[in-house]
């Protein structure tokens, strides 16, 4: 059966693939979330002139070298002093504090001496000096961060200060894991040796939650027809917006999903990918759900999910569109044979680094079933269909594992 290239594939799971409808949320919800429509500022900041130091707040004209002012009053944060300063005055006043009118100037206390109410000032004041004037961060009306801006925790400060509580948001994609296979089992209850403990769920589901979606662990089925068709048809009536399956994907006897979905009437735009590990990944889509069936594997599980969930999840939750395949240059430290038909993506590790690029050997062991060895790559070597063989020294793409 003719496989499917990788860039195909990548397009069709792509396809329409546009960011899902705002909501409302809290600040604290909102950290890593993508803006449906700009933050406009309620109010300017600082609303008013206010000292940026702890000092005396004077005018200028009044305040050189050695004079004398009489202590007025005092200006702090949150309360400040509600007269106008008179020639002759100084009003203590202390940093993040209203200057009162009438003073143009702050003279910090190390540039005076005090006794009692009189201020004697040994350092010139300059007109303006030490002041942060009103709107000097952003002014009331100002948009403050833009539509389709991903909120950093910075960002999320800077909203506060303009004093929304609430911004507005594109909606998280809510993506549903389903597990398959009669060997699964928890971890930690106590597996016998026929049995196989479920690992899947963990890393994609870390990935999708990474890439910004809301995920929900839908269960393990068995490998059984019936139950298989009714569990599919229950998960995609639960309004996810990605359902994704693990295993049951390839040819044996007992994988059951293409032929489920295939009886649900899910057209699958992609079945079986020129691509090393997750030959037998699928993509079809049911009203406004995708499903994206991967392959039990679980090194092919976690590499199918970072090639084509996370650019999925990143496209409806609002993300700007970044590189699908996000390859960055390395440098072979070992050599590598020709390639056949598939797309690799090898588990390597990277020796160090020199100008930027990376110097690459594939790990030895290369088995899709392998954690240990996938835990220990820092990257995959990424070698296109029928390239010719690698020499030690020769330049190669990698995508970094960062997760
Ligand atoms: N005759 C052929 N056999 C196979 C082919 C093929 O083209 N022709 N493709 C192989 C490739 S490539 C892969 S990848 C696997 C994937 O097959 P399935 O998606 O059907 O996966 P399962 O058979 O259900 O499971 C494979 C393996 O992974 C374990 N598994 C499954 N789910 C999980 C999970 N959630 N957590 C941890 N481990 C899981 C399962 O127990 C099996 O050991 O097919 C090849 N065969
Ligand atoms: O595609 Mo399978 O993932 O080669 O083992």
């Amino acid at each position: 059966m003719a496989l499917m290239p990788v860039a195909d594939a990548l397009a069709q799971i792509l396809a329409d693939a546009a960011p899902l409808e705002a909501e409302r949320e809290p600040l604290d919800a909102a950290h890593g979330r993508v803006l449906a429509s700009p933050v406009i500022a309620g109010r300017s900041t600082p609303a008013a002139d206010v000292s940026a130091m702890d000092g005396y707040a004077v005018r200028a004209v009044d305040a050189g070298v050695g004079a004398v002012l009489n202590l007025a009053g005092e200006s702090a944060a949150g309360r400040p002093w509600p007269h106008a300063v008179q020639p002759g005055q100084a009003v203590r006043i202390f940093t993040g504090a209203v200057l009162p009118a009438g003073a143009d100037a702050i003279v910090i206390q190390e540039d005076t001496t005090r006794a009692g109410d009189r201020v004697t000032v040994l350092e010139a004041a300059q007109p303006g000096r030490h002041i942060r004037r009103a709107g000097g961060d952003f002014a009331a009306g100002s948009v403050v961060l833009p539509a389709g801006r991903r909120l950093s925790a910075r960002d999320l400060a800077l909203a506060a200060a303009a004093d929304r509580a609430e911004v507005e948001v594109i909606r998280r994609p809510v993506v549903g894991l389903v597990s398959t296979g009669d060997e699964l089992v928890r971890p930690g209850t106590g597996a016998n040796a026929h049995q196989v403990i479920l690992s899947n769920i963990y890393s994609v589901g870390a990935l999708a939650r990474e890439a910004g979606a809301e995920v929900r662990d839908l269960g393990t089925l068995p490998d059984d027809d019936a139950a298989t068709r009714q569990a599919l048809r229950a998960a995609l009536d639960a309004e996810v917006d990605i359902l994704v399956t693990t295993g049951g994907a390839s040819v044996g006897d007992h994988d059951l999903v293409a032929p489920s979905l295939t009886a649900l009437g899910v057209d699958l735009a992609v079945h079986k990918v020129a691509l090393r590990p997750g030959k037998p990944l699928m993509f079809g889509r049911h009203g406004a759900s995708r499903i994206l069936g991967l392959p039990g594997n679980p090194v092919s599980a976690h590499v199918c999910a970072l090639l084509f969930l996370v650019p999925l999840i990143r496209r409806l939750a609002g993300h700007a569109a970044a590189p699908c395949l996000p390859l960055a240059p390395g440098r072979l430290a070992a050599g590598v044979k020709a390639n056949d038909q598939r797309m690799d993506f090898m588990r390597a590790e990277i020796l160090g680094e020199k100008d930027g690029i990376a110097l690459v050997r594939p790990l030895p062991v290369q088995d899709s079933s392998m954690l240990s060895v996938l835990a220990r790559a820092d990257c995959l070597l990424v070698r296109a269909p029928f390239a010719s063989a690698g020499m030690e020294g020769d330049r190669c793409d990698i995508i970094r594992l960062e997760d």
